[in-house]
């Protein structure tokens, strides 16, 4: 019997065209990965919820890169079965034509840009490899919206990423993985080696392009700061597999001893009390600073 509830299976029957309707983008089953001796997944589970945005944590090593490579079809597993939006994507060879593909979007640590192509050309990729059909002239419009969607100004759409800042180029790197109107989108630490206001600003993109765009979003981070301000739930690596999958108030009710270090340590408690007072400052609760002695 299939593992998938009968909403799920209409959807992997629906055209391309179609936004995927069941509860589940993404399921991953019994993942094994393994690189030589070294076991990097031992039966891991995950199910991504459509229209979260799901933050991925762990130390370092713990396979949050890896699975991301293993649910995009970069990475064949050992053992498992992962499905996105209903297609088996472990089953599929590689160039297979499973209409999924370009249903999602990935921004890669770093950026991942080609040094050789300007930003626009760099949005243009996926557009030219997906849909060879469309005219130069739409190609550099859709590249040029994607570029200002992301938070760039219209110039930066013929720079070169050697001329682009840290920041600037994670958004240009957004604009690419945004080219194909995706549902899905995959963010390897979109916030690493950004200065904090630079980070905020990126975290609020995100919600804000999830929001407006409907996107389900896959986001691997360190920052609790990112945690805290924009992840409906947050999915815990540890000792190979999947440990926990919850909300922070949730996760923070386990008494697993890494979730307690992690949350409970002084970031994750600096990050608690900056979210408690953003929160505030949005309800307009917070007290207005008096001038004294003057
Ligand atoms: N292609 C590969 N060949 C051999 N080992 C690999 C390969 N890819 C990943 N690994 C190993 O798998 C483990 C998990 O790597 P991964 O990059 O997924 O970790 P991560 O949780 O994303 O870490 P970080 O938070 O530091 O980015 C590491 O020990 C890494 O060395």
């Amino acid at each position: 019997m299939s593992e998938f509830s009968e909403d799920e299976q209409r959807q992997a029957s629906l055209s391309k065209h179609e936004r995927f309707r069941g509860e589940y983008p993404i399921v991953v089953e019994g993942l094994v990965n393994r690189f030589g001796k070294q076991t990097v997944h031992d039966n891991l589970s995950l199910k991504v919820k459509r229209g979260e945005i799901l933050g991925v944590v762990g130390g370092s090593g713990t396979g949050k890169s890896v699975l991301m490579r293993s649910i995009i079809g970069l990475q064949r597993p050992n053992e498992g079965n992962i499905e996105v939006f209903g297609r088996s994507i472990t089953e599929a060879e590689p160039d297979e034509e499973i209409g999924v593909r370009e249903r999602w979007g990935v921004l890669f640590q770093g950026g991942a840009l080609f040094s050789t192509l300007t930003v626009g050309e760099n949005v243009e990729v996926p557009l030219k490899q997906f849909y060879p059909e469309l005219s130069a002239t739409l190609r550099h419009e859709i590249a040029r919206y994607k570029t200002i969607m992301s938070g760039l100004p219209e110039e930066a759409v013929n720079k070169f990423p050697s001329e682009l800042s840290g920041g600037m180029k994670k958004r240009a790197g957004l604009a690419r993985s945004l080219a194909l109107d995706p549902e899905l989108l995959f963010l390897d630490e979109p916030t690493a080696g950004l200065d904090p206001i630079g980070a905020d600003k990126f975290d609020k993109l995100t919600r804000e392009l999830q929001q407006t765009l409907g996107l389900t979003v896959f986001l691997i981070t360190h920052d609790l700061d990112t945690l805290y301000a924009i992840c409906d739930r947050v999915a815990v690596l540890a000792d190979k597999q999947v440990i926990a999958v919850g909300t922070i108030p949730e996760l923070l009710a386990t008494d697993h001893p890494w979730i307690q270090e992690y949350f409970n340590g002084p970031r994750g408690r600096a990050a608690q009390s900056t979210q408690q007072r953003d929160n505030k400052k949005a309800s307009g609760a917070m007290d207005k600073p008096t001038v004294t002695g003057a």
